[in-house]
């Protein structure tokens, strides 16, 4: 292959650079990942209803980001340990993202410390936030991601505990050293030497020596609507969006609790196999909140015309887990940039066939469901 042309070229190509237990973290979903099947093929199942004649010389994709000016609603969804992909890690995914002025959210778990991932650009840095039961660590990140600049905290709540990932649990996944979970410092243990004795985890303390699985038991997993968003809101006023609803049920309480949006997500089918693709979750989220909030999805999107869809249906904007570590794992800065470009020429291409000339007229009437779900050639 001499030059991808489009995202699945960039799987293939960053499958053949990383090593096997990388590449298998970074692919994999729970248990028999049906999830994370359904998150693609779930797109599938919806066709365009093109209209024609309609002046497409002037295709605008602009948009933003919880009023933060992007050039197209495609955004950056946060995944660990990015170092493993490429050196550069999520400094090059941050560069790329200055370059395309979107938005990238940065996970906790990364491997750059979060004050050297923000650049002075016009794009939009959200902190993606997962809450421990040494609140005052948690509190030190936020007040950390303020004054780096971050203009949003990202609450990620699908994952009290974490998916069973096979392929990890078979390669023993461990991060590779020199890399490590650089937002704590060296000798940060969450648990207090008392809760890991009684945990049995004596000699598991350090975080660049902790496995996927040690990782979630630090979680704090007895958080609830009513302790959680107002000991948020309590010590910050950065908006706060809830990552990994799924259900009306859980979209109406974001709503009555003052959250300023929600990403639709299943965690690229990492946590919970068998819920819903997110893009079929999405429209009972949307009817719920009945733009009392933004809403967001990730989740499967692997062509320009998946991010049509998801606008379609009422997502305010996407954002794409692995589609950006495959450009991060082919070729850095310049793999990521790339990946956003074919996303974006391919939007822009799905909206003048189909009649779009701006973002804002991409609406339902542009979608039907088809019970043909046409085989991947
Ligand atoms: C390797 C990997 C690591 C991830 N790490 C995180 C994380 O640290 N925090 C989080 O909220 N979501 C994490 N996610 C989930 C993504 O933010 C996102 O929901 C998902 O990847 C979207 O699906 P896609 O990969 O099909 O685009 C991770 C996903 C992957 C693939
Ligand atoms: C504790 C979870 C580690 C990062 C993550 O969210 C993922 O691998 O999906």
């Amino acid at each position: 292959m001499t030059q991808p042309a489009c995202i699945d070229d960039f799987e293939h190509l960053a499958k053949a650079r990383l090593p096997k237990a990388a590449w298998d973290y970074y692919a994999s979903g729970a248990n028999d990942m049906e999830t994370l099947q359904d998150n693609c093929e779930a797109f599938r199942r919806y066709r365009v209803r093109p209209r024609v004649l309609r002046d497409v010389s002037r295709i605008d994709t602009a948009s933003d980001f919880l009023g933060f000016p992007a050039s197209c609603p495609i955004g950056i969804a946060p995944s660990a340990m990015q170092c493993m992909a490429h050196p550069d890690g999520e400094r090059a995914t941050s560069q790329a993202v200055a370059q395309f002025q979107s938005c990238m959210i940065l996970s906790t778990y990364s491997t750059t410390p979060l004050e050297e991932v923000v650049k002075p650009t016009n794009a939009s840095y959200w902190f993606q936030l997962y809450l421990y039961q040494n609140r005052p660590v948690s509190a030190d990140l936020i007040r950390r991601a303020e004054r780096a600049g971050y203009r949003a905290l990202v609450l990620t709540v699908d994952t009290p505990q974490v998916g069973r990932r096979l392929p990890d649990a078979r390669n023993v996944f461990k991060l590779p050293k020199p890399w490590r979970l650089a937002n704590f410092p060296k000798e940060f243990q969450i648990l207090t030497a008392s809760e890991r004795a009684a945990a049995g985890r004596v000699n598991q303390g350090e975080m660049d020596e902790l496995t996927n699985e040690s990782l979630g038991n630090r979680s704090d997993t007895t958080l609830t609507w009513v302790e959680c968003i107002p000991w948020l809101r309590q010590v910050t006023s950065l908006p706060i969006i809830l990552k990994g609803i799924l259900t009306q049920e859980d979209a109406l309480l974001a709503v009555k609790h003052g959250c300023d949006g929600i990403i639709v997500s299943n965690h690229g089918g990492r946590q919970l196999d068998s819920v819903s693709a997110s893009i079929d979750a999405l429209p009972e989220v949307v009817a719920a909140v009945k733009g009392r909030l933004e809403v967001y999805v990730d989740g499967g999107i692997r062509r320009g015309s998946d991010v049509f869809k998801a606008l379609a249906l009422g997502a305010k904007g996407v954002f794409i887990g692995r589609p950006a570590l495959w450009g991060l794992g082919y070729n850095g800065q310049q793999g990521v940039e790339e990946v956003l470009k074919i996303l974006h020429d391919e939007l822009r291409l799905t909206m003048a066939l189909a009649g779009c000339r701006s973002i804002a007229e991409i609406n339902p009437g542009c979608l039907c469901k088809s019970k043909f779900v046409p085989a991947k050639l």
